[in-house]
C-alpha cells in the first residue's frame, strides 16, 4: 500500500509540476527519494497510524498544469482512505474532476483559487461525507449539481466565479457557512438563511429574499399563461431601468452634495468645535441613552460630534458600503436613535443603536484623533469591503471627518469572546467545551488567513486583535471585528522589530504582530486566564512559557477543560502552536497561513476521533444549557 500511495503521489506532483517551459520548472516540493511519503519529507501528505493516506494539502505552491483526480481517486488504496484534498492557490485546471467521486471518504475538497473552468461535476453531490467544499475564485460556470443532498456539508464557499441558476435546496440547520457572492445566481436564497450574512449572497444581480433585502415576491409568475410571462418579462425591464435611472440620480446628487458639504467644511472647519454636542454622558451610563439631539442636552463632553448633523447636507457623509442592510441609512437618523454605550476605550467609544430606520441593531463605533488623511481612511475603507470572510465582520458604512470617524458594524448578539471567557451573560449559563473552543480558534485562524493573504500587499494587517474584538453571533457562530482598524498591538517586540527593519520587513512585523495577539488568544483559550491580569501582574505569555519550558504540564490548562476529561495530547498540540506564536522574535513566527493549517490538521484529529461522524456534523457549535 506504501508504494502504491507513494506512486500515485509521485504521479500528481510530477503532473502539476512540470510545466512546458523548462524555465518555468517547478521545484518539487516533496523529497520523492524519500522511502516513506507518510514520514517528515511529504510536506503536507498525512496518514493514519496504519500507513492509510489521510490528507494531501498542497495549498500555495504555485502549482500549475491540470489536475486530474483519478491519478489519486482510481488508486485503491488511496481512495479508500483519503479524506482531505486541498489544493488552494495555485493556478491549476481541470480534467475529468468528476472522477474525484471514486474518493468517497473525502471530509474536504478544497480547490480555491486555481483556473478550474466549466461546470461544477454533478458527481461532487455525491460525495456522502464532504463537510467542506470549497471551489471559490475559479472560474466555474453553469447551474450547481444539487448539493443539498450532501447532509452532513458544513462549509460551501463558491463565491468569485461564474455560476448562475438557482442555489440547490440548502438545509442551512447544518450548512453553517456558505459563501456564493460574485456569481450570477437568480432566484430565491432557500429558508432558513435568515443568520447568514448578507455578504454571503451579495453581487448575484438576481438573488433573492432573506437575508438579502429584496423580497422574491413580486418576482414569482403569477400565472403560467405566455402572455403573463412576457408581460412580467417587460415590467421586470422597466423596473431594473427604473432603478437603474433612480440610482444614477441618486449617485449624481450625492457627487453634487459632496462637492458642496466639503467647500462648506473648509470653511466651517474652525468654527465646528465649539458647537459639537454630545451624547450625554448621564444617558449613556444608564444604558439606554437616546442619541435623539432635540431631547438630549448637549455638553462640552462631547462623545459623537454632532455638528455636522445640523448641517443639512450630513447624510451624504455617511458613506454606504456594500451591505444592503444598510441601503438609505442616513447619519442622522442614526445618531437620533436609542444607544446605549458599551465600552469607552483609549481612542474612542462603542454605541449600541437601535435603529428604526434599518429595522436592526447597529453598533457605531467612533474613534477620534486617528491621524490618516480622510482620503486615506476611504481608500482603506473600501479596499476592506472587497475583502470578505464569513468570519471577518465587515464595517456597514463609515464616516469621516477631521476630528473623528465613524463605522457602522451590524450588532453581534452574543458579545465577545472576552465575555464568554470570563463573563456570563444574564440567564445563560455556558458549556466552552474544548471541541467548540478548537472550533473557534480554527475559524478565526481561517479568517485571519484569509485576510493577511488578500491584504499583505496593502500593508493592512488586523492591528488590535483581543478577546474583545472576536464577536459571537445569535448562532455563536465567531467573527472577527474591527479589522485594520488603528494599530495598538500586544506584541511587545512590535517596536522593536519596526525601528530594525523596513519596507517589506516591516510590513512583515505588522503582519506578524498579529500572529503573536493570536497567540495570546489561544493561550486564552487554553487556560482560562486572562492575559494581562492587573492585580495578579500576569503576563500571560511569559507565565505560560516559563511554564512549559520546565516541563510539559497540565498546570497551565483551563481546569474546566480538564474537568471536562479533553484529550490531553491535543490540548499540548494546540498549545505548542501557541507558543510558536508568541515567539519573542517575529521572524521565527508561523504565518497565519501556516497556523490555519496546523489548526485544521488538529480538527481533522479531533473529527477523526469521533466514530459517529454525522453525530459531530450535526451538533450545534456551542453548548447551552440553562442557567
Ligand atoms: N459589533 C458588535 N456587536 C456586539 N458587541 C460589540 C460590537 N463591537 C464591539 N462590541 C463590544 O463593545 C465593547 C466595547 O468595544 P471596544 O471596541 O471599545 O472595546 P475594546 O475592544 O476593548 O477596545 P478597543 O477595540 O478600542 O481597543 C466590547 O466589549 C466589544 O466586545
Amino acid at each position: 500500500d506504501v508504494e502504491e500511495i507513494k506512486t500515485a503521489l509521485s504521479n500528481l506532483i510530477h503532473s502539476l509540476t512540470n510545466t512546458t517551459g523548462s524555465a518555468n520548472h517547478q521545484a518539487l516540493p516533496w523529497n520523492l527519494s524519500s522511502l516513506d511519503p507518510c514520514g517528515d519529507d511529504w510536506k503536507g501528505v498525512t496518514c493514519d497510524k496504519q500507513n492509510a493516506l489521510k490528507n494531501v494539502t498542497l495549498n500555495g505552491l504555485n502549482l500549475s498544469g491540470t489536475f486530474d483526480p483519478s491519478l489519486l481517486c482510481d488508486v485503491t488504496s488511496v481512495a479508500a482512505s483519503v479524506t482531505v484534498i486541498s489544493l488552494d492557490d495555485n493556478n491549476l485546471m481541470g480534467d475529468g474532476l468528476e472522477k474525484i467521486v471514486n474518493c468517497t471518504q473525502l471530509t474536504r475538497l478544497s480547490l480555491g483559487g486555481n483556473q478550474f473552468s466549466g461546470r461544477v461535476p454533478e458527481s461532487f453531490s455525491w460525495l456522502k461525507n464532504l463537510k467542506l467544499l470549497d471551489i471559490s475564485r475559479n472560474n466555474f460556470s453553469g447551474s450547481l449539481p444539487d448539493l443539498s443532498k450532501i447532509t452532513g456539508l458544513v462549509e460551501f464557499t463558491a463565491e468569485d466565479n461564474h455560476l448562475s441558476g438557482t442555489l440547490p435546496n440548502f438545509d442551512f440547520s447544518n450548512l453553517k457557512i456558505i459563501n456564493v457572492s460574485y456569481n450570477d445566481f437568480s432566484g430565491p436564497i432557500p429558508k432558513g438563511a435568515d443568520n447568514i450574512p448578507a455578504s454571503s449572497f451579495l453581487h448575484n444581480a438576481q438573488l433573492c429574499g432573506s437575508p438579502l433585502p429584496n423580497s422574491c415576491q413580486q418576482e414569482e409568475p403569477e400565472s403560467s399563461d405566455e402572455t403573463h410571462k412576457s408581460s412580467d418579462r417587460k415590467d421586470k425591464i422597466l423596473m431594473f431601468t427604473g432603478y437603474f435611472i433612480l440610482g444614477l440620480t441618486v449617485l449624481l446628487l450625492t457627487i453634487f452634495c459632496l462637492c458642496k458639504s466639503r467647500k462648506k467644511e473648509e470653511v466651517q472647519v474652525d468654527s465646528v468645535d465649539h458647537e459639537a454636542a454630545s451624547v450625554n454622558d448621564n444617558f449613556s451610563k444608564s444604558g439606554d441613552t437616546p442619541f435623539n439631539l432635540k431631547s438630549t442636552p448637549f455638553n462640552s463632553k462631547s462623545e459623537i460630534s454632532t455638528a455636522s448633523v445640523e448641517n443639512s447636507t450630513v447624510s451624504s457623509s455617511l458613506v454606504v458600503l456594500s451591505s444592503p442592510d444598510v441601503n438609505g441609512i442616513k447619519f442622522e437618523n442614526l445618531l437620533r436613535a436609542p444607544a446605549e454605550l458599551l465600552g469607552r476605550g483609549i481612542h474612542g467609544s462603542v454605541y449600541k443603536v437601535l435603529s428604526e430606520e434599518l429595522g436592526m441593531t447597529v453598533v457605531v463605533k467612533r474613534i477620534k484623533d486617528w491621524a490618516i488623511p480622510t482620503d486615506d481612511f476611504k481608500k482603506r475603507m473600501r479596499r476592506l469591503d472587497r475583502v470578505q470572510h464569513p468570519n471577518v465582520l465587515s464595517a456597514l458604512a463609515f464616516y469621516s471627518s477631521k476630528q473623528e470617524k465613524l463605522l457602522v458594524y451590524e450588532y453581534q448578539q452574543n458579545g465577545s469572546l472576552f465575555n464568554l471567557l470570563y463573563g456570563t451573560l444574564p440567564g445563560v449559563g455556558r458549556t466552552f467545551d474544548w471541541s467548540s473552543r478548537l472550533d473557534l480558534a480554527t475559524r478565526i485562524a481561517d479568517g485571519l488567513a484569509f485576510m493577511h493573504q488578500e491584504l499583505q500587499q496593502d500593508g493592512i494587517p488586523h492591528g488590535n486583535l483581543k478577546s474583545s474584538n472576536i464577536l459571537l453571533s445569535k448562532n455563536m457562530e465567531p467573527y472577527v471585528s474591527e479589522y485594520g482598524l488603528m494599530i495598538d498591538t500586544r506584541d511587545p517586540s512590535y517596536a522593536v522589530s519596526i525601528s530594525s527593519c523596513q519596507g517589506k520587513g516591516e510590513k512583515q512585523a505588522m503582519f506578524k504582530a498579529d500572529v503573536y495577539a493570536f497567540g495570546v488568544i489561544l493561550l486564552e483559550l487554553l487556560t482560562g486566564k486572562l492575559v494581562q491580569n492587573e492585580v495578579s501582574g500576569l503576563d500571560l505569555a511569559g507565565w505560560v512559557v516559563s511554564v512549559v519550558r520546565e516541563e510539559w504540564t497540565v498546570e497551565v490548562f483551563d481546569k474546566k477543560l480538564l474537568r471536562e476529561g479533553a484529550n490531553e495530547e491535543r490540548m499540548v498540540n494546540l498549545l505548542q502552536i501557541a507558543i510558536k506564536c508568541v515567539n519573542r522574535s517575529h521572524e521565527a513566527r508561523p504565518n497565519m497561513k501556516e497556523i490555519a493549517q496546523m489548526l485544521n490538521a488538529l480538527v481533522e484529529d479531533e473529527e477523526k476521533s469521533f466514530d459517529d461522524v454525522s453525530a459531530v456534523t450535526s451538533t450545534s457549535i456551542f453548548d447551552f444549557e440553562k442557567a
